[in-house]
């Protein structure tokens, strides 16, 4: 990456300040933001088989509780939306500017006190550096998007008067050493603008972007109404960054939406019951329903720089239902994944030539949009517990749905419904999904058959009673309140009707 700047530039800037000026004893400190566990705490293990602190619940924690709340200690705009949202609390229809004319950062506040609160936690002191803005955060790639950009840098450099955030991972050793060079050009460029008088300033600002890279999590708010994950910027929580990543979690971490709806306000769920002193693990991306382990294994070791020695990893032998899709010719039981010779449970010896051919026809069939067709010979090939089976008949779902045959619709959902349940568990937000459609579906079927209610009726209000669990289990209730409100609505005309 071109920075754009030597240091050959700073000497006209630094003149106007000196040392003493840019001492970091002046940067005001931040506000101590750290959360309260509920039956859980964190440990810090040493051992082969650990990975430092790791948060275990110190009593038995059901389904659906809340184990931290926690607001972001640094945290940082997405640069793409600082026109429209608040650079402080990340809210929508920002209007006011900061109180410096030509603020070099450009940003917008939506009040006069989120405006008072940035300028207080560190504002103020970038806003006499234009430099730091116009040429080390001009560059808008994947490697800037890692680290952080020069203010969240600076507050993690400056926190509490420390010279790194206190207790977090970094491994630097473990970064490519094109990024920790690039890490130490943009030390440099800060040190050299700021005039850094530390010796180890370098040494402590390359480390801060190797702790940012590692313990980062990005804030997203889905808005319901459109479906859309908007990608609001990205914090550090001191407290919910000592949580280990696992690729079959038992814990879900999520933006919800408090009284005062903070956009930053994380939140962690327990998604089943956990047993008094387990570690308590979210996913960081990465799922073993989901991605193979292989696949899993590099990603965490390319983003994060870890081995994944979680407990699914570590059981190595467990079937990874996303690789287990087909079905075996010659008995009902028998799953198979892509090449095995024979299957496990009958021994039949498997025609791959015909399966090949049978799933290049039916993806032939898809792309002509012939999903019926499609859907007859996904049936012959795919597990019915397989993502593949529950996607083929999604689209058939949608298909029926389209032609208004609700009943249908709803069959095919139903079938989704079991494959990804058998994926992805009981309680879980894809299944909470499907739920909901099937409950839509249901609902529809209900008011436009009237004469055939009685069988549906039964289904209706199951269904709908499953998907409340769902979604109150794992937080949907509050995190996606219109649907929920349906659900409920859905709810109680079942029971007028009875
Ligand atoms: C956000 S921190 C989690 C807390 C961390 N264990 C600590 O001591 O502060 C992420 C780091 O924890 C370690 N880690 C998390 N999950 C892990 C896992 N499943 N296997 C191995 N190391 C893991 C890795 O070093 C990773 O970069």
């Amino acid at each position: 990456m071109d920075f754009h700047f030597s240091l050959n530039d700073v000497s006209p800037y630094t003149k106007r300040l000196t040392p003493a000026h840019i001492d970091y004893r002046i940067w005001p400190p931040l506000p101590n933001e750290s959360a309260t566990w509920h039956n859980a705490r964190i440990e810090n293990h040493v051992g082969a088989n650990q990975h430092g602190c790791s948060v275990m619940s110190t009593d038995k924690i059901r389904s659906g509780e809340i184990v931290i709340q926690e607001y972001p200690q640094i945290k940082h705009l997405n640069q793409s939306i600082i026109n429209y949202r608040c650079s402080q609390c990340f809210r929508r229809n920002a209007r006011i500017y900061c109180r410096t004319k030509n603020c070099p950062w450009d940003l917008h506040f939506c009040n006069k006190q989120c405006e008072a609160r940035h300028w207080s936690t560190g504002h103020k002191w970038l806003c006499h550096f234009p430099e730091l803005s116009k040429y080390i955060d001009m560059t808008q790639d994947n490697f800037q998007f890692h680290t952080g950009e020069t203010p969240m840098i600076l507050k993690a450099y400056f926190f509490s008067a420390q010279s790194r955030i206190p207790s977090l991972v970094s491994n630097i050793s473990k970064h490519t050493a094109s990024d920790r060079k690039k890490y130490r050009e943009k030390a440099q460029l800060i040190a050299a603008v700021l005039h850094l008088i530390r010796d180890d300033a370098i040494d402590e600002l390359i480390e801060i972007q190797g702790q940012i890279r590692c313990n980062t999590i990005a804030i997203r708010e889905t808005n319901h109404e459109c479906g859309i994950n908007e990608h609001l910027g990205k914090a550090i929580y001191l407290s919910a960054s000592k949580m280990n990543h696992s690729c079959d979690p038992n814990a879900i971490a999520y933006f919800g939406k408090d009284p005062g709806h903070d956009p930053c306000l994380l939140r962690v769920r327990t998604s089943r019951d956990i047993p008094s002193k387990q570690q308590v693990c979210i996913s960081y991306g990465f799922l073993a329903a989901k991605h193979e382990q292989s696949a899993r294994k590099n990603s965490l070791n390319m983003l994060y720089f870890f081995n994944c020695k979680c407990e699914a990893c570590q059981a190595g032998n467990v079937e990874n239902p996303a690789a287990y899709i087909y079905q075996c010719q010659f008995c009902p039981t028998g799953r198979l994944a892509s090449g095995e010779k024979y299957c496990k449970a009958c021994n039949g010896r498997i025609d791959w030539m015909r399966i090949a051919m049978i799933e290049q026809k039916a993806d032939e069939y898809v792309e002509e949009g012939k999903i019926l067709k499609a859907s007859k010979l996904q049936e012959i090939i795919y597990h019915k517990s397989s993502l593949n089976w529950g996607e083929a008949m999604d689209k058939l779902g949608e298909h029926y749905a389209m032609k208004e045959n609700y009943d249908m619709a709803a069959q095919c959902i139903m079938a989704s419904l079991t494959a990804v349940r058998d994926t992805f568990g009981a309680t879980s937000i894809e299944t909470s999904r499907e739920l909901k459609k099937l409950a839509s579906l249901i609902y529809i079927n209900l008011s436009t058959e009237l004469s055939s209610l009685r069988h549906i009726y039964d289904n209706a209000k199951n269904i709908v009673k499953e998907a409340i669990r769902v979604y109150k289990a794992l937080g949907l209730d509050e995190q996606n309140g219109t649907e929920f409100e349906e659900l409920r609505k859905m709810q109680m005309i079942l029971v007028d009707i009875a």
